[in-house]
C-alpha cells in the first residue's frame, strides 16, 4: 500500500493539489486555497457521499499561541472527480482513523441537577454535536436521583460500550466507580474508560486532567478527549469504616473545608457569594478540631510527624492488615513504619489530583508523572494546625494558583496510606464536624448541621485509606 496518495481534488470548491501520508496522518494541500490538518489531532470524524468525502475538523485557528485558544469546528468537503480515486482516499483516511482505536459506543450518563442544572444544555449545544460528529453510537441515560448512575453501572451489560462518560459535577463519577467497583466481575469492569464532561459546580478532575495537558476546562475539550480514546490509569483511593467501604477519586476533607462547603449550604440564595460569605465567617469564628492521624509516608517524608506507637491501633487495622503490613508488633513492642499527629487541627484534607475543583489547585504537587498519569500511588496530604486569622484569610486567596502549599503553617505531606480518628470541636459543646469524601458527606459528628441518618460512615471511629495505585481508568487529553 502506498503510504502517500496525491490528487488534484476541489477542496471547499477550490481547486487544489492535495495530499495524504497514512503513516504521519498528514492532509495537506495547495493550489487555489491551502490547509493542512493532521487526522489524530485535528479530526473528529468523516463522512462520505457518492464522490465527495466530508472531514468533520475540530482544529485549533492557525494563530493559535498559548494554551487558551478553542479550537473550531468546521467542515472540509473533499470533491472527486473519479470514483476510484475517492475509494482510495476514503479507504486511507478511514484506515488510519480506525487505527487509532477511538471509541465507538459510549454510555453517556447526565445529571440535569449537577451544577446550576445545565448538563443537559451542556450536552445538547456541545457534547452530542462532536459525538455525532464522530461517528459515535450514544446510549443516553438522565440521572433521576442520588446514586441512579451507581445502581445503572452495577447492572450494566459492559460489553456494549467502549466507556463511560459522565457530563455532570464529579459526583457522577465517583457513583460510577463505586457501582463498578460494586460488580461481581469488578476486576474486569473498573477497566472500562471513564470520561468526565465538566457541567458541575466543582470539576476537579474534568480540571486536572485537561490542565495536565495544557488544555483550559471545557466541555468540548473534554468531548474531544474522549472522542481521540487516550486512556491513562489513575489511583483510586479505598476508604474503609468496618464493613463500610467507599472508593474515592478525588479528594477527603476534614474540619476547615469540609465545614465551609457544607455548612456554606443554608446560604444559596448568595449565589456564587456564599463560599466566599462563609468562609470570612468561618475565619473569624475559627474552629479547632481534636483528632488523631497516622499515615504511611512516601519516600522523602519520613521525617514528618512523629513515630508511630499503635495509638490509632483499630478494628480496621487487624482486618487490613495485609495491605498495612508495615504495623507489626515484634517481641511485645511496636515497629513501623508509619508516622503520627494529633490536634488539635483546623484542616485536614488529602488529594489524589491537583485540583479539588475548577479554580482550587489544592495539592500542586500531585503532578502527573513522566507519561502524564495520575497514579504515583501516593495522595497528597495537607494539614493545617494552627494559622492568625489574617494569614488564613491570605492562604486561602492564593489558593488558586496553588502558592498557598508554600506556607509555612501548612504541612505537605505525601502518604501512601492514611487512618483518621476525628474528634471534637474544641470548646464546644459540638462533638464532631464532618467527613467529606469527594464532595459528599460521609459521616458528621454528634451536634453538626444536617440529617445525619443516611451518613455512609460513623463519625469517631477510625477511617482507613489506603491506594489502589492506577486501578481506574480514565479518557485522557494527553
Ligand atoms: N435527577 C437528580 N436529582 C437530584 N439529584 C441528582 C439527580 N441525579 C443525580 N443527582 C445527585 O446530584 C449530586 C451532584 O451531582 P454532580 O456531582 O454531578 O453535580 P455538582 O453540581 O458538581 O454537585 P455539587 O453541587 O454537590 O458539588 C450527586 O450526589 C447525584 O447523586
Amino acid at each position: 500500500m502506498e503510504e502517500t496518495i496525491q490528487e488534484e481534488v476541489l477542496i471547499d470548491n477550490l481547486r487544489v493539489k492535495a495530499s495524504f501520508s497514512s503513516s504521519s496522518g498528514l492532509l495537506k494541500w495547495t493550489g487555489q486555497g491551502n490547509g493542512s490538518l493532521i487526522l489524530e489531532k485535528d479530526l473528529l470524524g468523516i463522512s462520505t457521499g457518492p464522490l465527495t468525502i466530508t472531514l468533520h475538523a475540530f482544529q485549533l485557528p492557525n494563530n493559535a499561541c498559548c494554551g487558551d485558544s478553542q479550537r473550531l469546528r468546521r467542515d472540509i468537503v473533499i470533491d472527486f472527480d473519479l470514483p476510484a480515486s475517492h475509494n482510495l482516499w476514503h479507504n486511507e483516511i478511514q484506515n488510519c482513523l480506525n487505527s487509532y482505536g477511538r471509541p465507538k459506543r459510549l454510555l453517556l450518563l447526565v445529571n440535569p441537577f449537577s451544577g446550576k442544572k445545565g448538563a443537559q444544555s451542556v450536552y445538547k449545544a456541545v457534547v452530542e454535536p462532536l459525538l455525532k460528529a464522530a461517528g459515535i453510537h450514544i446510549t443516553l441515560r438522565e440521572t433521576k436521583f442520588q446514586r441512579h448512575a451507581e445502581e445503572l453501572v452495577k447492572s450494566l451489560n459492559l460489553t456494549q460500550f467502549d466507556g463511560i462518560v459522565c457530563v455532570s459535577g464529579d459526583g457522577i463519577l465517583v457513583e460510577v466507580l463505586n457501582g463498578l467497583m460494586k460488580r461481581e466481575d469488578w476486576e474486569q469492569a473498573i477497566k472500562t474508560p471513564l470520561g468526565i464532561v465538566p457541567a458541575g459546580t466543582g470539576n476537579g478532575m474534568a480540571k486536572s486532567l485537561l490542565d495536565a495537558a495544557g488544555e483550559p476546562c471545557d466541555a468540548s475539550n473534554a468531548t474531544f478527549a474522549v472522542i481521540r480514546g487516550h486512556t491513562q490509569s489513575l489511583d483510586v483511593a479505598k476508604v474503609v469504616q468496618g464493613n463500610v467501604i467507599f472508593h474515592s477519586l478525588l479528594l477527603l476533607t476534614w474540619g476547615f473545608i469540609a465545614d465551609v462547603d457544607i455548612e456554606s449550604e443554608k446560604f444559596r440564595w448568595l449565589g456564587s457569594l456564599r463560599l466566599d460569605f462563609y468562609t470570612l465567617l468561618r475565619i473569624m469564628w475559627l474552629r479547632h478540631y481534636d483528632g488523631k492521624l497516622a499515615y504511611l509516608p512516601a519516600p522523602g517524608y519520613e521525617e514528618t510527624g512523629r513515630p508511630y506507637t499503635g495509638e490509632l491501633h483499630s478494628e480496621a487495622e487487624v482486618k487490613s492488615e495485609g495491605n498495612h503490613s508495615d504495623i507489626r508488633h515484634k517481641n511485645g513492642k511496636y515497629t513501623s513504619d508509619w508516622r503520627y499527629m494529633d490536634g488539635a487541627f483546623i484542616m485536614v484534607s488529602l488529594q489524589n489530583v491537583p485540583w479539588a475543583s475548577q479554580d482550587f489547585l489544592a495539592a500542586p504537587f500531585a503532578k502527573v508523572n513522566l507519561f502524564c498519569q495520575f497514579s504515583d500511588g501516593c495522595l497528597d496530604m495537607i494539614i493545617l494546625r494552627d494559622c492568625p486569622q489574617w494569614t488564613l484569610l491570605n492562604l486561602l486567596m492564593t489558593m488558586q494558583n496553588g502558592n498557598s502549599v508554600k506556607s509555612k503553617y501548612l504541612e505537605y505531606v505525601k502518604v501512601k496510606a492514611f487512618r483518621l480518628s476525628p474528634g471534637g470541636r474544641i470548646g464546644s459543646d459540638v462533638q464532631g464536624g464532618y467527613i467529606d469524601l469527594d464532595g459528599e458527606v460521609v459521616a458528621r459528628g454528634v451536634g453538626a448541621e444536617g440529617d445525619g441518618s443516611k451518613d455512609l460512615m460513623l463519625y469517631g471511629p477510625t477511617i482507613d485509606v489506603s491506594i489502589l495505585r492506577g486501578l481506574a481508568t480514565v479518557f485522557s487529553p494527553v
